[in-house]
């Protein structure tokens, strides 16, 4: 909490329109939302980041709230909109994969980061263009073939499906690498990064602590591909009420024998951890088939009949059908623009110069399907030309 800084006052003072830039140069806009004004804008501390104050007009005092997910850069400008419980960030002269932000406010995960740290919280989340399918979440006991069925899964296509590689405390077995099949961690790093908002979902499995950072996702998503997280059932139950929309699959052996047999004869764990792993695997199985978490079981007996099976439930039984993300066009923010909002299509009024006359090109960005969000990316978007001003004319093209 603290006073307005002064090179904000005039500006404040002066009741700027929401989503509009503040004349102090520093590209900020402000966006109020009730008695709380957000001016966001290029940070002050060198750090090339977005930085987020909220002005309590009531009060008259600044907050400086816990700000989650990974901050967009600074960029020349940018454009907010109010949409709900978030604010629309377009970032001006950006990069196509870079200029979609959103600054959540009042979502559910935002609500529930504020009642567990008592502070006020905002998350970033990027924004992807198009409608990559859902995560996959896959879960079963240790041995039951989870791994197995993925590798097999990102063998056929590995242009769809990416992993998410999680962090873990256990010791790294003979062919793991760092970075591939886990981070490797230890664990008063990996507190302390829980600690701090890193993390999707976490937990001691085993023995050992597990857990999915943001980035992981993250990481994903942004190469346009669909992500698959193989994970413990406490971890499914955390996602399943994040704002993480997922498939959830539970992997069950045929039997406690088979199981017992693919432990042993993987020959990847000491006796002890085998026994750990099979007295966890009866509760686990049981969780599995009792619990609401999960939205397919599926029995991994014969293993090229189980990967069928699997394939046919994400919809790849036959044709693939997958959008190439080449497909989806590219969407280009140029610097100068305008933009107004019409219900949930936000209209971009670009305007660029040639030598001779002036053009002007409307883009409409439909933010009617968002799905997912902080903590990871923000799917659904749609955009469309929907037309072209010169010269009296005006074009028309759907570019996605
Ligand atoms: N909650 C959670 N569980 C995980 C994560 N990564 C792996 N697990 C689970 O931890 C358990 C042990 O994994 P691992 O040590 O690789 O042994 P394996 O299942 O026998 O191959 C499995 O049930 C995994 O699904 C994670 O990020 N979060
Ligand atoms: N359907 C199956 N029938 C026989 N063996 C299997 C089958 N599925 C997996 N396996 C074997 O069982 C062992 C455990 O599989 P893995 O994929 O490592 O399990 P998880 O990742 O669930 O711990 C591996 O040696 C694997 O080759």
């Amino acid at each position: 909490m603290g006073e307005a800084p002064a090179f904000l006052v005039d500006d404040l003072q002066n009741e700027p329109l929401n989503g509009f830039e503040l004349k102090n140069g520093t590209c900020k806009t402000t966006t109020t939302i009730g008695n709380k004004m957000y001016v966001i804008g290029g940070a002050d501390d060198g750090t090339l980041s977005i930085e987020v104050q909220i002005f309590d007009r009531s009060l008259g005092e600044w907050i400086h709230p816990t700000v989650h997910g990974t901050k967009p850069l600074s960029s020349k400008g940018h454009s907010a909109v109010f949409l709900n419980d978030r604010i629309l960030i377009l970032k001006k002269g950006a990069k196509s994969d870079d200029q979609i932000w959103f600054l959540e406010v009042d979502t559910q995960y935002v609500r529930q980061q504020q009642k567990q740290l008592g502070t006020e919280v905002v998350a970033w989340s990027k924004g992807v263009i198009g409608n990559a399918e859902k995560p996959v979440v896959i879960s079963g006991p240790s041995g039951v073939g989870k791994g197995t069925l993925i590798s097999m899964l990102m063998k056929e296509f590995p242009s769809m499906f990416g992993f998410s590689v999680s962090h873990t405390t256990r010791a790294p077995r003979g062919m793991e690498k760092d970075g591939v099949h886990y981070h490797f961690t230890e664990k008063s790093v990996m507190e302390k990064e829980i600690k701090d908002g890193k993390f999707l979902e976490f937990a001691s499995v085993h023995g050992n602590l597990y857990g999915t950072s943001v980035e992981a996702v993250e990481v994903v998503a942004d190469a346009g591909k669909r992500c698959i997280l193989d994970i413990d059932v406490q971890g499914a139950r955390s996602v399943r009420s994040s704002s993480l929309e997922a498939v959830f699959i539970f992997v069950c052996p045929p039997s406690m024998e088979e199981l017992e047999k693919r432990l042993r004869d993987r020959g990847t764990e000491t006796e002890e951890q085998i026994l750990k792993r099979l007295r966890n695997a009866a509760a686990e199985i049981e969780q599995g088939k009792s619990s609401n978490i999960f939205d397919f079981i599926l029995y991994n007996d014969n293993l090229e009949e189980c990967y069928e099976k699997l394939k046919k439930l994400l919809g790849l039984g036959g044709c693939v059908a997958a959008t190439p993300k080449s497909a989806l066009g590219e969407f280009n923010l140029p610097l100068d623009h305008s933009v107004s909002k019409i219900d949930d299509k936000i209209i971009i009024n670009c305007i660029s110069s040639g030598l001779e006359k002036e053009s002007k090109n409307l883009i409409m960005l439909d933010v009617s399907a968002l799905k997912g969000g902080a903590p990871g990316r923000t799917r659904g978007l749609d955009f469309q030309a929907i037309g072209s001003f010169s010269d009296g004319l005006i074009g028309m093209e759907r570019l996605s």
